[in-house]
């Protein structure tokens, strides 16, 4: 088990957003936290970062506890790409290295170069390398931000609706790399997402999440009529299409 959530509990002042939240994720394992806006999905994988601290309960990665985690510490465990971010006057290339920096002591070595251009061929970013981030498109930043939490090098990855900006070929790309880093290197991915689909398409694992707690876990099964309807209000039909298990909701 690389993450282990043990009745977590999370209140902004006095309004209850997380409770009793319990799951295990394993290594490698493509995790998709679904369910309405507001639901608190992003709390959840804050919670997970320790961006924010839940008020009960514990957080395991990697067997130890995430409360104990030095910053550098947790920074080599756990990569994160937020909702919304910014571009600014910093190239491509050097914010993907700024990626190393949990693992550099004195200066950028060797093997931090080597990392950062392996990500930037990865990612298919080698021509945007020398360009200010603030002059890309949004989908191109959403590429740099995962990048440079690939070359942090983590056990597990927190992405935050990461296909959000992208075209449908850019969707596609980055959750088939997500899917390509957990086969090839057993990266752990939390990703939250709306995509039902695309959800369905790429991860091993499903967290539905409703009212501040975990409604289903589980593998594609638990994506059903039933668990549609009761998550999201929508009556919704299982296809299988080529062989794809596809939702259509019934409009
Ligand atoms: N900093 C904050 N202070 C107070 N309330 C907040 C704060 N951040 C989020 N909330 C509230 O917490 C609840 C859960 O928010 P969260 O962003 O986790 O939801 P979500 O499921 O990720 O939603 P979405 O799908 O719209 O991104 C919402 O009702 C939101 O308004």
């Amino acid at each position: 088990m690389i993450v282990s959530v043990d009745g977590i509990e999370f209140k902004y002042k006095c309004s209850k957003i997380l409770e009793n939240i319990q799951f295990d994720v394993d290594e490698g394992q493509v995790v998709s936290i679904l369910g309405v806006n507001g639901a608190g999905k992003s709390t959840l994988l804050k919670c997970i970062n320790r961006i924010i601290s839940p008020k009960k309960g514990t957080i395991m990665i990697d067997s130890h506890d995430l409360d104990k985690l030095g910053r550098l510490d947790l920074a080599k465990k756990v990569g994160y790409v937020p909702q919304r971010s910014e571009g600014n006057y910093m190239t491509v290339f050097d914010t993907l290295l700024l990626g190393r920096k949990p693992h550099i002591k004195w200066e950028v070595g060797k093997k931090d170069i080597e990392i950062t251009e392996r990500v930037l061929r990865l990612l298919d970013l080698e021509k945007y390398a020398m360009r200010n981030t603030n002059e890309l498109s949004g989908g191109e930043l959403q590429k740099v931000i995962i990048g440079r939490a690939l070359v942090q090098e983590p056990k597990v990855i927190l992405l935050d609706e990461p296909t959000n900006n992208l075209d449908l070929k850019n969707q596609l790309e980055v959750m088939k790399i997500i899917k390509d880093i957990s086969r090839t290197q057993n990266i752990t991915s939390i990703i939250v997402m709306h995509d039902l689909n695309l959800a369905l398409q790429y991860s091993d694992k499903f967290l539905l999440l409703k009212d501040g707690n975990i409604y289903a876990e589980g593998g594609d099964e638990t994506i059903n009529s039933e668990s549609i309807q009761k998550v999201y209000g929508v009556e919704a039909g299982i296809h299988d299409v080529n062989g794809v298990k596809m939702v259509i909701p019934m409009y």
